[in-house]
């Protein structure tokens, strides 16, 4: 007997030559409503999905395949006897392939003009249940949910006359991963548009974007995945526009790179380094900022990744190409700047729409035998209700100061110290087991500057040592969210030495 292929496709590209191909290989075709009209349009004699169920299509198209004379052709074992004699007294005929691909839900939902009841309406019902039902018997039928699998059946079944066993196999796999996915996406849709926030069930789904050489280290293995919505505002998005491919650790510091600068609203530069700022600056404009962030730290920029909140000019872009960088990260670059930096072979040219909107998704991070998941930092300075304790109030200066190393001190590992002076970082301390030891790092690293400069730190000071060390250091103000059982400590010490303290009721860890 024949072989017989459902067809049954929202995406109807490239169907035509693949069915005239499975045509060729003597396979029969049965097929719906639109994809039945497309093909014999193109002259191909297709079996309307009627004549094998006896039933019309109804309901809107709710039920076309859901019939017993479809899921049994699909799913019965080919050498089981019983399911075959089963078959032959309900008068069903075998179906041997599967081809269908799902209305587009994802399509839907990211149309601004789109209801509820439009996104409802294009949940897929009937082609799952095909998918389902051909993967499950994969080691009789094949199963094709993605258009960049059309060769390679065809190839196949030209050289051996049938599909083997193994791509049979694979393409279940695969469709089980489609129908899965499309699932998520779904429920996932579903479960915001209820407002659930910790449902019973995380089901994120990720496409992959592409493998990576290797991981954090050459030993391990990495790939980049990205979900399947996201903002143009986000690394998933940026667009490669010259040097060498981007590595798995480039990819997590251009992310933290990016959160920084997405921070600021001045023109600002953040130079990344192991997913901490090294030197982060702000100015009149990008070439501006980026003196101030290289002065920051110039050793720790070196080989360091740059994200810059404007476009970047001629003028930034030969100060930027003095030094070895991995990355420079900017929404736009002019023609000049290009010219210029492209002479670098190997430097990664980088843009990203920042003007996009970004509500911040949900951060995951796995954990042995499970995952971690809560919201992105997104509280900025502006969100904040800050208060003075000390007899000093901080000058409309410091408080600028005061703000901009707050904003830094956000994205630096904790314990985390930032000290800040004339727009730009002059010493950061990052990732350590306590404070007063992420408060040494940055003075020692600020130096002589420290004298006159201002100090924020990402929690609050458990004793009064650290604003002792910055008393001593020359540091004018202070901000920090204040909150310990020992506040008056530290705010006696402040005050004893003129200190300007403000409190921000609000911790930023970043782990
Ligand atoms: N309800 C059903 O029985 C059913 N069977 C197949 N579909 C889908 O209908 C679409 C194709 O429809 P048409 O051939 O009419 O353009 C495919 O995306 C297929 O997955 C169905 N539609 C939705 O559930």
């Amino acid at each position: 007997m024949a072989k017989r292929a459902l067809v049954s496709v929202s995406d109807k590209a490239g169907i035509v030559p693949f069915v005239k191909s499975l045509i060729a290989q003597g396979v029969e075709i049965i097929s719906t409503g639109g994809t039945k009209r497309q093909l014999e349009e193109e002259g191909l004699q297709v079996i309307g999905i009627e004549e094998v169920t006896g039933f019309p299509e109804m309901m809107d198209g709710r039920v076309k395949t859901l019939h017993p004379a479809i899921h049994g052709g699909l799913l019965a074992v080919r050498n089981n006897e019983e399911h075959m004699s089963a078959l032959s007294s309900e008068k069903i005929s075998l179906i041997d392939f599967v081809i269908v691909n799902l209305y587009p839900f994802q399509q839907t939902i990211e149309n601004p003009d789109s209801t509820f009841q439009d996104a409802v309406e294009n949940i897929d019902i009937g082609g799952p249940s095909m998918i389902r039902s051909a993967a499950k018997n994969h080691q009789d039928v094949t199963i094709v949910v993605d258009t960049a699998d059309y060769d390679g059946v065809i190839e196949e079944l030209q050289e051996f006359g049938e599909v083997t066993d193994r791509k049979k196999q694979k393409l279940a796999a695969k469709a089980f991963r489609h129908t899965a996915a499309y699932d998520a996406l779904i429920a996932e849709y579903m479960t915001k548009h209820v407002g659930e926030d910790a449902p019973e069930k995380l089901t994120k789904t990720y496409n992959l974007k592409q493998t990576l050489r290797y991981g954090e280290n050459p030993h391990q293995m990495a790939s980049f995945y990205e979900r399947p919505i996201s903002s143009p505002a986000t690394i998933a998005k940026a667009k490669q526009l010259h040097g060498k491919e981007l590595s798995y650790n480039n990819i997590n510091d251009a992310d933290a790179a990016i959160a920084v600068i997405r921070d600021f609203n001045e023109p600002a530069v953040a130079a990344i380094k192991h997913m901490n700022p090294c030197g982060v600056g702000i100015g009149g404009d990008i070439a501006q900022a980026y003196q101030k962030a290289y002065e920051a730290d110039p050793m720790s920029i070196f080989g360091g990744i740059v994200a810059c909140n404007r476009e970047v000019d001629a003028e930034a872009a030969a100060m930027m190409k003095e030094i070895f960088l991995e990355i420079i990260l900017a929404p736009s670059f002019t023609e000049e700047a290009l010219k210029i930096l492209k002479e670098k072979k190997n430097l990664r040219l980088m843009t990203i729409d920042l003007e996009a909107h970004y509500a911040g998704e949900s951060r995951v991070t796995t954990v042995s035998g499970g995952a971690l998941i809560q919201e992105t930092d997104t509280l900025s300075y502006e969100d904040v209700e800050v208060t003075i304790p000390t007899d000093r109030k901080p000058s409309d200066r410091e408080l600028e100061q005061i703000q901009m190393a707050w904003k830094v001190v956000k994205h630096v590992k904790s314990n985390a110290i930032v000290l800040a002076k004339e727009d730009r970082t002059i010493g950061i301390g990052a990732g350590q087991m306590n404070r007063i030891g992420a408060a040494k790092i940055a003075i020692e690293q600020a130096g002589e500057a420290a004298e006159g400069s201002v100090m924020a730190s990402d929690a609050f000071f458990p004793m009064s040592d650290t604003v002792e060390a910055a008393a001593k250091a020359g540091i004018r103000a202070i901000i920090q969210p204040g909150g310990s059982k020992r506040d008056q400590e530290s705010i006696d010490m402040a005050n004893e030495h003129g200190i300007a303290m403000v409190f921000t009721g609000v911790r930023h860890f970043k782990h």
